[in-house]
């Protein structure tokens, strides 16, 4: 798991490490530059044979990097053509150092359009522009300079290879968004081959726009302390408030075995024990006709390890569901003191919503779940993942679900089912807000686990500990978005949460939703929602690795 930062946490390690007078800003810039030629040569080796050319935009901020860059190159013989958007006189202390000692070597021009577009071809593209300190939208003219097209100025543009510093100059490195003017617009979109960011990763980086923008991203460790012990800590146990990661099983960067994480979180690849130790599943099902979403959610919940699953249904669905099953059980369940008698304390966690149609009766069995509070293990109830229209049905008060919500209730909304619990927090209301900050009010408001699905994904803790998945790059799965994509994943928390030994539940749903992206991936295009469940016994071999 590597950490996400905010572009303050972020400042706010720099000036500790300052303060402290282990290391000066200087330092931290001058191996932040020479860290990005060198990422830049491993990207591209034929660039560091030879000399070539390069240019590079620095800004006004302390993203002096980019004349460390200059310098570095001009070093190995390159020419290098450098522009500064900003004031020379205006620079911060080290920017402006590193200015000077580059001034000393060759010409720093003032940014203006034509001027970067009347020089030779670069080989390399430099945008060193802005980092972690963007606060409003890129003006109109370096906004049209960064965007790609501007490469088609040159013959044989296509050929330049684009070197970002922290990001792509215009993203907004706290959201992955890019800021829009007072009324809109949206300034041009610059995206770039090559990222390179220090010491961890930052929130915009995995969020919303990033990881398009951002090409292939690399960290460059510029020996700020603290990086290992706080990765080490965060592996096994829910993110401290206030920190954020990325689920992944990664250590400081550096691939984990995959039987130390997700492996861990999969009781059944390493228990010893009954079936009722690993936990009784209950899935409730929708009427005659509606039963699908609540079987794939069952059979997912017996696939990831869960001794019994056991689908209840309403009397006249019975049939139509016991013609489908044969593992899974099934038990008729009229209302909601029907499932009060049935659900006994060997019951260690339930799934609702798949199928189960918005209304009063949905909400009677939502009641009933989350008051249920006998279960297999005296400290901690029964786990309670409730997803679509359990969800939904409570549209109109969604208070009313909130109350209830305990801390081992999970809550799976795709953005229109979390618009509808918390309008105030949906995608058109964020503003500043980033994904990772709405999630976390909304499990703060709810009291418990929420899981705001996309492909960018994140979870959060009442408290502030919260993790994002991303489903993009080399893990992106765009076959995933088929019907029944969510009811598995649901069934997928209830399973792994199941048993007496299931880790901390918050592990449990990062694990869950990796595992279901590892499924998803594994199967490959053409996948639909079935062929899920049956993917994992593949998935989970891969994990003895
Ligand atoms: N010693 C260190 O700490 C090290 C720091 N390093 C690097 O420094 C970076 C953080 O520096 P930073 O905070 O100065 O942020 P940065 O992104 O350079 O620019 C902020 C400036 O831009 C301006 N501005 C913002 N938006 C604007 C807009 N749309 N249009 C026009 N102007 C705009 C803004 O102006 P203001 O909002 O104040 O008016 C401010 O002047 C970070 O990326 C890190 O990697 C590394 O070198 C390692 C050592
Ligand atoms: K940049």
């Amino acid at each position: 798991m590597t950490e996400l930062l905010t572009s303050a946490q972020m400042g706010g390690i720099e000036r500790d490490e300052i303060e402290s007078g282990a290391v000066t800003g200087l330092q931290l810039m001058e191996r932040a530059g020479r860290g990005a030629v060198e990422a830049a040569f491993a990207k591209w080796p034929k660039l560091a044979q030879g000399a070539h050319r390069a240019m590079v935009l620095c800004g006004p901020g302390n993203n002096g990097d980019g004349f460390v860059i200059a310098r570095r190159l001009a070093d190995r013989g390159w020419d290098v053509d450098v522009f500064l958007f900003g004031d020379t006189a205006k620079l911060p202390p080290d920017a402006k150092t590193n200015h000077d000692l580059w001034a000393a070597m060759g010409q720093v021009a003032p940014f203006e359009p034509k001027a970067v577009k009347s020089c030779a071809r670069p080989d390399l593209f430099v945008d060193a522009v802005f980092g972690t300190g963007l606060t409003r939208p890129l003006p109109a003219d370096l906004a049209s300079v960064l965007e790609v097209r501007t490469m088609g100025t040159w013959k044989r543009g296509h050929a330049i290879h684009r070197l970002a510093i922290d990001c792509p100059s215009g993203l907004n490195l706290d959201t992955g968004m890019i800021p829009t003017s007072g009324d809109g617009t949206m300034p041009g979109v610059n995206s770039t081959h090559l990222t390179v960011s220090f010491h961890s990763l930052k929130a915009g980086h995995k969020l919303g726009l990033g990881p398009t923008l951002c090409g292939d991203l690399q960290v460059v460790d510029i020996g700020l302390t603290g990086r290992d012990a706080t990765e080490r800590a965060m592996i096994g146990t829910a993110p401290d408030a206030e920190r954020a990661r990325l689920i992944a099983p990664d250590f400081a960067g550096t691939a984990l075995p995959l039987r130390i994480w997700p492996g861990a979180m999969i009781v059944k690849m390493r228990g010893q024990g009954h079936k009722y130790e690993y936990g009784h599943v209950m899935v409730l099902a929708g009427g005659s006709g509606r039963g699908g979403a609540a079987r794939m959610a069952a059979r997912t919940a017996l696939r990831s390890g869960a001794g019994l699953v056991t689908v209840l249904c309403p009397p006249d669905a019975v049939l139509e569901n016991a013609c489908h099953l044969d593992a899974v059980m099934l038990r008729a369940c009229a209302d909601a003191d029907a499932f009060r008698d049935i659900a006994d304390d060997r019951v260690s966690a339930f799934c609702l919503g798949p199928g189960m149609g918005v209304g009063p009766q949905t909400r009677a069995m939502v009641e009933a779940a989350l008051s249920h509070d006998r279960g297999p293990r005296a400290d901690r109830p029964a786990a309670v993942v409730l997803d679509a229209d359990a969800l939904t049905s409570y549209q109109e008060d969604p208070a009313a679900l909130f109350n209830l919500c305990h801390a081992r209730t999970v809550l799976t909304p795709h953005e229109g089912e979390f618009a509808r619990l918390f309008p105030d927090l949906a995608q058109s209301e964020r503003g500043d807000l980033s994904k990772i900050d709405v999630v976390r009010q909304a499990a703060d408001r709810a009291g418990c686990i929420v899981l705001l699905k996309g492909e960018d994904t994140v979870i959060a803790a009442p408290g502030g500990g919260a993790s994002v998945h991303s489903a993009t790059g080399d893990r992106a799965v765009p076959w995933l978005a088929t019907a029944g994509a969510g009811d598995v994943l649901a069934g997928l928390i209830a399973g792994l949460a199941a048993p007496e030994t299931a880790p901390d539940l918050f592990c449990v749903v990062e694990a869950a939703v990796w595992l279901h992206c590892e499924a998803a991936r594994q199967f490959g295009p053409g996948l639909i929602a079935e062929d899920l469940p049956d993917m994992l016994p593949e998935v989970f071999l891969t994990l003895e690795r």
